[in-house]
């Protein structure tokens, strides 16, 4: 059972020590932003949020990072965690006593904070999970070319309802995307249509231009075209003028079944900020491990 002061006679410093942490890396570089939120994301969809998508390969153990889907994930969401463990473990009192999964889950909330989202209270008292495999990922990830059934059931199957999923997928207002997670959209979309015809004709365009067919797989585009950098409701502004990066994005719009959603949160900031606190909360109680299924790592990256 998660509560929010979990740590309060433990370790009563814990969310400054992790605020601290995150603030400063994010001065050294925005991607922390991003990074974390979607590092949060990928950890609580696989066996929970256990930290375990930060485990690293052994010569006996491909670990999760190391999966397709998550190859993509931006390093300084895992060096915002790694930073700030160590900046807990440094205070004598909370040395290995506070979890990589609720340091992840802390500083998600401080980067959603530092790029202008809501602020919420973080339940904590998560144990880091013992196993992390490549194979354990397979089938447990959206995928960018995703209808609203295939994205509704993967996220019914952690406990979120369609309108959970739908103000989640609103962290695509921040952050980067490689080009060949879209590029069937735009060359040789269907023998019909060689774009995908729910794509907004001059961001098709755009896209082109940004990632040509020839395109170095390292490049990677703004998700949000208008305010990439702040965490706001113009993610569903995009979404009403075609300009959802991913077929998954686009479709929350092209959909009636959840349209409405879509244009109640473009007009409304309010109720998608909360809404997404609403949403990021019950994900956070996806799989939580307690007792002997769990620990506390010592080294987020490294099993006990
Ligand atoms: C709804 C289904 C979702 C799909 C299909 C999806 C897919 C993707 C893909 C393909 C990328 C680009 C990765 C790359 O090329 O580097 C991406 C980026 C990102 N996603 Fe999602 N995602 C989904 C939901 C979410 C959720 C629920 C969150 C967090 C609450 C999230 C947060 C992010 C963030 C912040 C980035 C940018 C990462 C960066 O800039 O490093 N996504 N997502
Ligand atoms: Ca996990
Ligand atoms: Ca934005």
């Amino acid at each position: 059972q998660l509560k929010p002061n979990y740590y309060a006679n433990i370790c009563p410093n814990v969310e400054n020590i992790v605020r601290g942490v995150v603030q400063q890396k994010v001065r050294q570089t925005f991607v922390t932003i991003p990074g974390t939120l979607r590092l949060f994301f990928h950890d609580c969809f696989v066996q929970g949020c256990d930290a375990s998508v930060i485990i690293a390969s052994t010569a006996n153990n491909t670990a999760e990072k190391d999966n397709p889907d998550n190859l993509s994930l931006a390093g300084d969401g895992f060096d915002t965690v790694i930073k700030a463990k160590a900046a807990v473990d440094a205070v004598p009192s909370c040395q290995n006593k506070v979890s990589c999964a609720d340091i992840l889950a802390l500083a998600t909330r401080d980067v959603v904070v530092q790029a202008g989202g809501p602020s919420y209270t973080v339940e904590l008292g998560r144990l880091d999970g013992l196993s992390s495999t490549a194979a354990s990922v397979n089938g447990k990830l959206p995928q960018p070319t995703f209808n609203l059934d295939q994205l509704t059931s993967l996220f019914a199957k952690n406990g979120l309802t369609r309108t959970d999923m739908i103000a989640l997928s609103g962290a695509h207002t921040l952050g980067f995307s490689h080009c060949n997670k879209f590029s069937n959209r735009i060359y040789n979309f269907s023998p019909k249509n060689p774009v995908d015809p729910t794509l907004n004709k001059t961001y098709a365009i755009q896209l082109q231009q940004m990632c040509p067919k020839d395109v170095d797989p390292r490049i990677a585009i703004n998700m949000d075209p208008t305010t990439p950098n702040t965490f706001d409701n113009v993610y569903y502004q995009n979404l009403q003028q075609g300009k959802g990066l991913f077929t998954s994005d686009e479709v929350l719009f092209t959909d009636r079944r959840s349209r409405p959603i879509v244009n109640l949160w473009a007009s409304n900031s309010a109720a998608f900020r909360s809404a997404f606190v609403t949403a990021i909360t019950k994900l956070g109680r996806v799989g939580v491990k307690t007792g002997s299924n769990g620990n506390i790592r010592r080294n987020c990256a490294v099993f006990n």
